[in-house]
């Protein structure tokens, strides 16, 4: 056995891993990066990459399927999937080349390879090669698809989204679990590329979204294309010879069977606290098995450890856990002395069509800690102009803002751009701007922002007219703190 000692010690080399040690190391600390699989990271391997890679390959399909609406008719669309999903791997790849060239630009003394777990509040176990003492600790450790032990069962065409990246060609049916921001994205985009899909939802509920004007209508939206089976529930999936049987149940009691190649799993990620063996590291568990933690030092209580990415399941997101890493990574190097990180304003992103974006403070969190002290403005795509004219008039954009301060406090939204009116409006979020100086900006024409300003102005005239007594806001619950 192995003895190594070291200032801290990083459980996983993902994107919150890999940021947690450099920031470690720029305080100055001897860390090590300990990594049980692949190097290469979750968002460049099977998420963010190859995910907008096979939806960038959808986008080209469908821009060709809408194009007899200009006028604008291209002939017969041949989708070649052998070179579609031959695009996906050969750019992955290429992507994650250059975090396994940055992996292997590190010292080697400081990579550790095997799966690590708490022996005591400052040792682990590396699989049963190494012994690490380490004064200070980063759990990093990332997220892992839900797959259900019945459906797994019915054999390997029960998969996850990490599946999805390693297939040579499209298949002819996907059925999809799930209407998550994995699913919709992965089911829009096989969609598009000629699969036959169906997406199952045991309710209502589209990626992020909370708001539920916004929600009804990326429901009725996102339907208009794909063949979404709202509140139905999963029964259950068998083999059938090379395929599989799925017998699903809708709102109604109707029972029925149907056939796929592919069921995808797209139900959630669950953190991988479990295989840690937590119960020894001396910190304070939710009844999850995920350690408490303060969200803006990550740190686990008043412990030497701390907690960043898709492991504490607050923001499974590529930018928050590069964020927390930094964060976590740097105060496990100043432990301890520890401090307050940058937290940004939150922003979500589904990158459908249209897409969805959220931001700032979610409705659903506003009706807890602002209820009855904040207006809602809004607009509908539907006669919007530039949206009208580029044949993407579907949506809408419901804004948020506080009364009296007459501050901007959030946006749920489905509709043209959302990628960049997301931004624009996290930005003016996290800049704390009340909606009157925002409708002080410039405004171009004619532009999909033009909307944006529709939705403010509704908002700022709602906001002139508070009710008679507006409650006080929860001070903690502020957008950006
Ligand atoms: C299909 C898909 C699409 C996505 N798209 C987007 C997107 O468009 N935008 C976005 O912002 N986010 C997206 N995400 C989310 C994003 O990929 C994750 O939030 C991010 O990659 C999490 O980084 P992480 O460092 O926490 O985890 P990871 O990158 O998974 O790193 C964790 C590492 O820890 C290792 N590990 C686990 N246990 C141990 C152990 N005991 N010992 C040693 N090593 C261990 C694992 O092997 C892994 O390498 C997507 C995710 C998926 C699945
Ligand atoms: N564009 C992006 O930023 C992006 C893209 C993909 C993934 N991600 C990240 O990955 C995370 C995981 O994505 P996800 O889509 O798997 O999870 P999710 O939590 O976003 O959605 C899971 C969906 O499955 C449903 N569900 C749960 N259990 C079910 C069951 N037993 N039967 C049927 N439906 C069930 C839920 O109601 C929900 O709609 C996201 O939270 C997100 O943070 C981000």
């Amino acid at each position: 056995m192995k003895e190594i000692r070291c200032d801290v010690a990083v459980i996983g080399a993902g994107s919150a891993g890999l940021s947690a040690y450099r920031a470690a190391r720029a305080s100055g600390k001897h860390a090590v990066l300990i990594e049980g699989g692949p190097y290469g990271t979750t968002c460049a391997r099977v998420g963010c990459m190859p995910s907008k890679l096979l939806i960038s390959a959808a986008e080209a399909a469908h821009a060709l399927k809408v194009a007899p609406g200009f006028g604008v008719h291209p002939g017969t669309v041949c989708i070649d999937g052998t070179a579609v999903m031959d695009r996906v791997r050969r750019e992955r790849d290429r992507f994650v080349g250059f975090v396994v060239e940055n992996v292997e630009e590190l010292p080697a003394g400081d990579k550790i390879r095997g799966y690590a777990r708490f022996t005591g509040p400052d040792t682990l176990q590396v699989d049963e090669h190494t012994t690490v003492r380490a004064e200070r600790i980063v759990i990093a450790t990332g997220s892992t698809p839900i797959v259900p032990e019945e459906w797994a069962a019915a054999g390997p065409r029960v998969i996850n989204s990490d599946a999805v990246f390693e297939w040579t060609d499209l298949p002819e049916s996907v059925a999809v679990i799930g209407t998550g921001v994995i699913g919709l994205e992965l089911g829009q985009a096989l969609h598009r590329l000629g699969v036959r899909v169906a997406l199952y939802a045991r309710g209502t509920s589209i990626a992020q979204l909370a708001d539920p004007e916004v929600l009804a209508n990326a429901g009725a939206v996102l339907k208009e294309e794909l063949d979404i089976r709202f509140r139905t529930q999963i029964v259950s999936v068998k083999a059938d010879g090379s395929r599989l049987a799925l017998v699903t149940r809708d709102s109604g009691g109707d029972e029925r069977t149907e056939r796929y190649d592919y069921v995808l799993a797209a139900i959630g990620r669950r953190p991988n606290v479990h295989a840690l063996r937590l119960d020894l590291a001396g910190i304070e568990l939710d009844r999850r098995g995920i350690p408490l933690y303060d969200k803006h030092t990550m740190q686990c209580g008043t412990s030497p450890i701390f907690i960043a990415g898709d492991v504490n399941d607050e923001l499974p997101l590529l930018p928050e856990a590069a964020d927390q890493g930094k964060i976590a990574g740097h105060n496990a190097g100043t432990f301890p002395l520890v401090t307050p990180g940058l937290r940004r304003t939150p922003l979500t992103i589904a990158f459908t069509e249209p897409q969805i974006a959220t931001l700032g403070a979610g409705y659903g969190s506003l009706c807890r800690s602002h209820e009855g002290c904040f207006a809602v403005g809004m607009v509908s795509f539907a006669n919007q102009g530039r949206s009208r004219v580029m044949l993407q008039n579907r949506g809408m954009l419901r804004v948020y803002g506080e009364y009296g301060s007459g501050r901007f406090l959030g946006a749920e939204m489905i509709g043209p751009r959302a990628e960049h009116i997301g931004h624009l409006l996290a930005w003016a979020a996290q800049a704390k701007l009340t909606v009157a100086a925002m409708l002080d900006m410039p405004f171009y024409h004619p532009v999909v922002e033009e909307g944006v300003r529709t939705a403010l102005r509704d908002l700022a005239e709602r906001l002139r007219h508070p009710p008679p007594e507006v409650p006080q806001p929860c001070p903690d619950c502020t957008p950006g703190t």
